[in-house]
């Protein structure tokens, strides 16, 4: 008999805004060997006694301004997303569960092998492939599995950055903010450093070696979180009609020293003003759920920062979460899947 079930997956946060839960879930965080990918000497040596001394402090207080009285933004939009998917499938099992942190893939993984699943659709809530996002969650799961001797056939959700429904349901949730006037559209997308991209070309002759690498055509686009986010703002920008001129990308989130993706969004949000950029309407595709990089970095501080430069009108549009053009596109893809098995 066939017993299947779905199982969406994303980041996590701390369990609270305290200090020590804030550095318990970075501790997790940046010790993972796809975020912070250098030798485990030096990973440990630098997340031990370089970070974790220092910055939870900080990121809690971060986390204060955007925490809500049912918890962490993007734990809560996960939730209703949840939600939707078993109302839309009465008959199938979801879970949810976080990279780092709770809800833990080992809990959800060992509620599906009590419940007897079969089959089971594996959706990172990620529109772009990069090793410290869509494939860590990946690995984590594929690892649990067989842990657990769980004996189940899976299927995954590809990064969906250009699906066609997807950017309808980006560019319908962001209608509303597009129609009022204004002079720029910024794609800020999370950054990675450059060294990831080359990684994750598995050539490691494309990404960053060819001039103009991500708008040649290469199969290392597969695995190119650069690529995909750049084909994601083409995606958009052509099916909401916004001219050339009136739009840019940038990425932002960076931490330490090494060169991450440019340009910036930090070093953007101080220049556009100066480049006659008075209204600006910001949108972060990589995150389908508000959280503190959209809400705290963007919404509070990049504004901050755009208004101090002589910016005069700053908008964040906010993430997918709950909208309901991107809760059919969940139902949508789950509905295929379930279709493919004849369930
Ligand atoms: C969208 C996908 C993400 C990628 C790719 C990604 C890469 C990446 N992130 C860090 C470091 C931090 N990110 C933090 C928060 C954070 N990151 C993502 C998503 C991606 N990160 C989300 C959704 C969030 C928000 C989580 C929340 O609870 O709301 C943080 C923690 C906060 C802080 O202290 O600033 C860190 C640290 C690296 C180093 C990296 C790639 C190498
Ligand atoms: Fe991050
Ligand atoms: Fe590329």
């Amino acid at each position: 008999m066939v017993k299947p079930a779905v199982l969406l997956l994303n980041l996590g946060s701390p369990d609270s805004t305290s200090v020590p839960d804030v550095r318990r879930y970075l501790k997790e965080f940046l010790l993972d060997e796809r975020v912070i990918d250098a030798p485990a000497p030096v990973r440990n040596f630098v997340v031990r006694g370089m970070i974790l001394p220092f910055r939870p402090k900080r990121s809690s207080a971060a986390y204060a301004k955007v925490w809500t009285p049912e918890g962490s933004p993007l734990i809560v939009s996960s939730q209703q997303q949840r939600q939707a998917v078993d109302a839309g499938n009465p008959e199938v099992m979801v879970e949810l569960a976080m990279r780092y942190g709770t809800p833990s893939i080992p809990e959800a993984i060992a509620r599906l092998k009590a419940a007897g699943v079969t089959h089971l659709f594996i959706v990172p809530l990620y529109p772009h492939y990069a090793m410290s996002s869509y494939e860590t969650v990946l690995v984590r799961v594929t690892e649990e599995i067989a842990a657990q001797g769980f004996a189940v056939k899976t299927e995954t959700l590809q990064p969906f950055y250009r699906d066609d429904d997807y950017i309808s349901a980006l560019v319908e949730s962001a209608r509303p903010y597009l129609e009022e006037p204004y002079d720029l559209l910024l794609f800020s997308y999370h950054g990675i450093p450059e060294r990831h991209l080359r990684k994750s070309d598995p050539s490691h002759a494309h990404c960053l070696c060819v001039p103009d690498c991500c708008a040649t055509p290469n199969p290392a686009h597969a695995t190119c979180y650069r690529h995909q986010c750049l084909e994601t703002t083409r995606a958009f920008v052509e099916k909401a009609g916004i001219p050339e001129g009136k739009f840019a990308f940038s990425f932002q989130s960076r931490l330490g020293r090494d060169p991450w993706l440019k340009p910036y969004t930090d070093h953007m949000l101080e220049e556009l003003p100066g480049r006659g950029v008075k209204r600006l309407r910001v949108i972060c595709p990589a995150f389908v759920s508000d959280c503190l990089e959209t809400l705290e970095e963007i919404a509070m501080e990049g504004k901050e920062t755009f208004l101090e430069a002589g910016g005069e009108d700053f908008k964040q549009i906010p993430c997918l979460n709950n909208h309901p053009a991107w809760l059919r596109v969940l139902n949508d893809r789950v509905g295929l899947w379930l279709d493919s098995l004849g369930a």
